[in-house]
């Protein structure tokens, strides 16, 4: 009798790798409702109640990033990463999957490493317009590479590439939840424009500062905001809205129902994450991208700018946000054409079925693995 399928999922770090894994898991097991799923991440880090949450099992691996300023940190973090590519050799040999997905992150490293060299079957998810170290590292064992945006030959084989964009998760798209309770389920008033303010799952400082720097033009105007101000800074925030009063807004440090903030939403500010960009391409969200200037090769801007030359968003850089940011907003919002044809062209560039088709993926990897070594 043919086994049960068994999938390793790893990856994360970041939302941006966790939630595109989830949607990954969740279309496996609608496709394959007794397939089994243990993800693998890196210990410490937000995957750990993340997934758990989303009701999948998960491991930890004792992995972090290397230090490009202080080389010898980097002593620690090789001996870490022996030590997690030994407790991925043990979570393989235990769990036999017949596939192995990589969403980028540490411990997609170590697990897909691990993996290939043990035979099994790997694929690698790239959400970015430019790939990640770890993933041109894994490119070269993996079987396929699902990839979002054109050109991405540049990294890897072309003819390992899928371009099935970045999957997002399930909940955000099916749902019928109306901008009315979308805006009640944040206490605010559904008879005014509402500008949602987020900055990735960790929270962006410059886009914080710049809704602090305006609190007052906020509780003089008669728009209102759902602000994310990300873990760190939430305190601060927190603390500034309280010196004005009765302002129309709602403060949190991480918004668990983004569908709701969606519904709630007539313009979205937000960094240019790749997951982000993939909800708002869905949802056909107008939106103001502030792409952050501190990830690797500035990839977010080159994110925003693939929207941008198809007139699917606004851009404003990190460095003259302070100046332009909430003037741009205001002018935005009252700009009723201007919204719907952002939000007609953002939808153009939306990839539907993504993780479905990278499911499908999956699968054939795992079946003809499974055939292979008659189980
Ligand atoms: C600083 C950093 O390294 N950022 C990277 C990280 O971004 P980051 O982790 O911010 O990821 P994305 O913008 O891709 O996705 C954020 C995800 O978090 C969700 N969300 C956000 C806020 C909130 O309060 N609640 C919530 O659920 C969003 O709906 C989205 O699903 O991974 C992305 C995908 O590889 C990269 O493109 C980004 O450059």
């Amino acid at each position: 009798m043919e086994e049960k399928l068994r999938i390793i999922i790893s990856g994360g770090g970041t939302g941006g790798h966790i939630f595109p894994a989830v949607s990954i898991a969740n279309a496996i097991k609608e496709q394959h409702p007794d397939a089994e799923i243990l993800f693998v991440g890196a210990e410490g880090r937000m995957e750990m109640q993340r997934v758990p949450a989303a009701g999948y099992k998960i491991e930890g691996l004792p992995v972090s990033g290397f230090d490009r300023k202080n080389m010898l940190k980097n002593f620690a973090v090789l001996y870490k990463l022996a030590k997690s590519q030994l407790k991925a050799y043990s979570i393989i040999k235990k769990f036999k999957p017949h596939a192995a997905v990589g969403v980028g992150g540490y411990a997609s490293g170590p697990t897909l490493k691990m993996a290939g060299l043990m035979g099994v079957p790997t694929l690698i998810q790239e959400q970015n317009s430019y790939a990640g170290v770890t993933n041109k590292l894994l490119a070269k064992k993996a079987k396929r590479i699902c990839v979002a945006y054109d050109g991405m030959e540049r990294f890897f084989e072309k003819e390992k590439i899928i371009l099935t964009g970045n999957p997002v998760r399930q909940g955000l798209v099916n749902n019928k939840i109306t901008r009315e309770e979308g805006i009640d389920s944040f206490h605010l008033d559904s008879s005014k424009k509402t500008i949602l303010v987020i900055g990735g799952s960790l929270g962006a400082r410059t886009i914080n500062q710049c809704i602090m720097a305006n609190l007052k033009r906020i509780k003089e105007n008669n728009i209102q905001f759902i602000w994310q101000t990300g873990k760190i800074y939430f305190e601060q925030a927190q603390q500034e809205v309280k010196k004005y009063g009765d302002l129309p807004l709602y403060v949190t440090d991480f918004i668990s129902s983004m569908e709701h903030a969606y519904a709630a939403a007539d313009l979205v500010i937000s960094r240019a994450g790749a997951g982000s960009i993939s909800e708002f391409c869905l949802l056909g969200k107008p939106v103001i991208l502030v792409p952050s200037p501190n990830v690797a090769e500035d990839h977010q801007t080159k994110n925003a700018l693939a929207l941008v030359d198809k007139s699917a968003a606004l851009y404003i850089k990190d460095s003259e946000a302070i100046d332009k940011l909430v003037d741009a907003a205001m002018d935005a919002i009252g700009n009723e054409q201007l919204l719907k044809e952002l939000s007609e062209n953002i939808k153009k560039l939306a990839f539907p079925n993504s993780a479905s088709i990278i499911a499908e993926e999956v699968y054939k990897l795992a079946n003809e693995y499974r055939k292979k070594n008659g189980n």
